[in-house]
């Protein structure tokens, strides 16, 4: 069998490009000149006027199944088509991410509704006051809470031209720069993202946003143990880990799985401490008693018997349900006792990531074979 250039235009006559609707040859992405036969070898190369253009891999599938159908099934394609994009673009996507960003830190838990998106975003708050710059990421693509939590749920970020790049402009509330799946669904339907579809998402938060300069990046994860967690040590290096869990056994054998994966050999990103939410409950009208409804310093004992540094012990409050709620951390209430622990967690956090900035190496991401 012999393959001409005409059955290859013909075959790729038939692919459009999703941006315009035209085919590959009247674009312009491929003409005559960039097809190449050797025998059963067919090599061309595409030209995309951008580098980060959406459609790139999905054209050169089509394009391999057309010329599979159309030439004929033994035609050599795979693999033998070369993309061209401009320069500058080229350097753009090589760009770093989080490239102004001292400290980036993930909140994680074992089980769900231990209250780790309630303890993130008092932290933001408590490190925003304290005088830092942060950002807030909201990853648990799943049951964002975040823009809830800050009352800004209709918020729907825009784009601003930084450069060369359009970049997504994170909302900014209480000095805090954020962004949500939250705030690119309809928030009355259910979100159900496919985990690949969850990780790009969220690769593009944070790179394709205008952060800026931060001393602390805080990343409030799904709970459990995911791709998305994988995908996150893969994307940037982490400065470290915050694991949340709540005193009850259920919630501590969880939050050891979670622990166990980030210090795996592979991954080795260190546990900068442990949170333990609702420790004991106290009525307002018995300010002197503790209630240990979910058992007693089990996070406590969790991190002395990992020697994992505990970063505080933070009550069932109701007013701290109710702050969440009513999108006001507590954290931001002046001369609270509510407030008075996030602040002491959040200073604990700080002294435990300078400690872990001058005596551990840079955390590397993680290179997945
Ligand atoms: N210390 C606390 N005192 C009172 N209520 C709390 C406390 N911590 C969290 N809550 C409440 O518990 C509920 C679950 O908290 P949150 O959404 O923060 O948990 P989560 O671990 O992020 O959940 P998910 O697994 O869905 O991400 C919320 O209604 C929150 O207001």
């Amino acid at each position: 069998m012999m393959i001409t250039k005409q059955q290859i235009i013909d075959a790729l006559d038939k692919v459009r490009y999703p941006g315009t609707g035209k085919n590959l040859i009247d674009t312009g992405i491929v003409t005559a000149d960039d097809i190449h036969i050797e025998g059963m070898k067919v090599s061309m190369t595409y030209k995309f006027a951008k580098a980060n253009d959406p459609f790139i891999k999905s054209v050169v599938k089509a394009s391999e199944t057309a010329i599979l159908t159309y030439v004929g099934k033994d035609v050599d394609i795979k693999g033998n088509i070369d993309i061209e994009v401009p320069e500058q673009h080229q350097l753009s996507e090589k760009q770093a991410i989080l490239p102004g960003v001292k400290n980036i830190v993930a909140i994680f838990s074992g089980k769900g509704g231990v209250g780790k998106s309630t303890v993130t975003s008092n932290l933001a708050v408590a490190l925003a006051q304290a005088g830092y710059k942060v950002g807030l990421l909201d990853a648990d693509v799943f049951g964002p809470s975040i823009p809830k939590m800050f009352n800004c749920e209709d918020a729907r970020p825009i784009l601003e031209k930084v450069g060369d790049r359009e970049l997504i402009k994170p909302i900014e509330v209480r000095g805090i720069k954020m962004l949500s799946m939250g705030f690119f669904v309809d928030k009355a339907s259910p979100v159900l993202w496919r985990g690949s579809l969850a990780c790009n998402a969220l690769t593009q938060l944070m790179r394709d946003a205008n952060w800026g300069e931060l001393d602390y990046f805080l990343i409030d994860m799904p709970p459990g143990t995911s791709d998305i967690h994988l995908t996150m040590v893969q994307t940037i290096a982490l400065t470290g880990a915050v694991v949340v869990t709540t005193p009850q056994q259920v919630a501590i054998a969880d939050a050891i799985k979670g622990i166990a994966m980030f210090l795996e050999d592979k991954i080795d990103v260190p546990v900068l401490g442990l949170i333990e939410n609702m420790s004991w409950f106290t009525p307002a009208e018995l300010p002197n008693n503790r209630y240990y409804i979910f058992g007693k310093e089990g996070g406590k004992k969790l991190a002395e018997q990992l020697d994992i540094p505990l970063l505080g012990q933070i009550p069932l409050v109701q007013s701290i349900c109710e702050a969440g709620d009513n999108g006001a951390p507590s954290a931001s209430e002046e001369n609270t006792l509510t407030g008075e622990f996030f602040k002491e967690v959040a200073t604990k956090l700080v002294e435990k990531v300078e400690y872990r900035n001058k005596h551990l190496s840079p955390t590397k991401k993680v290179e997945m074979k």
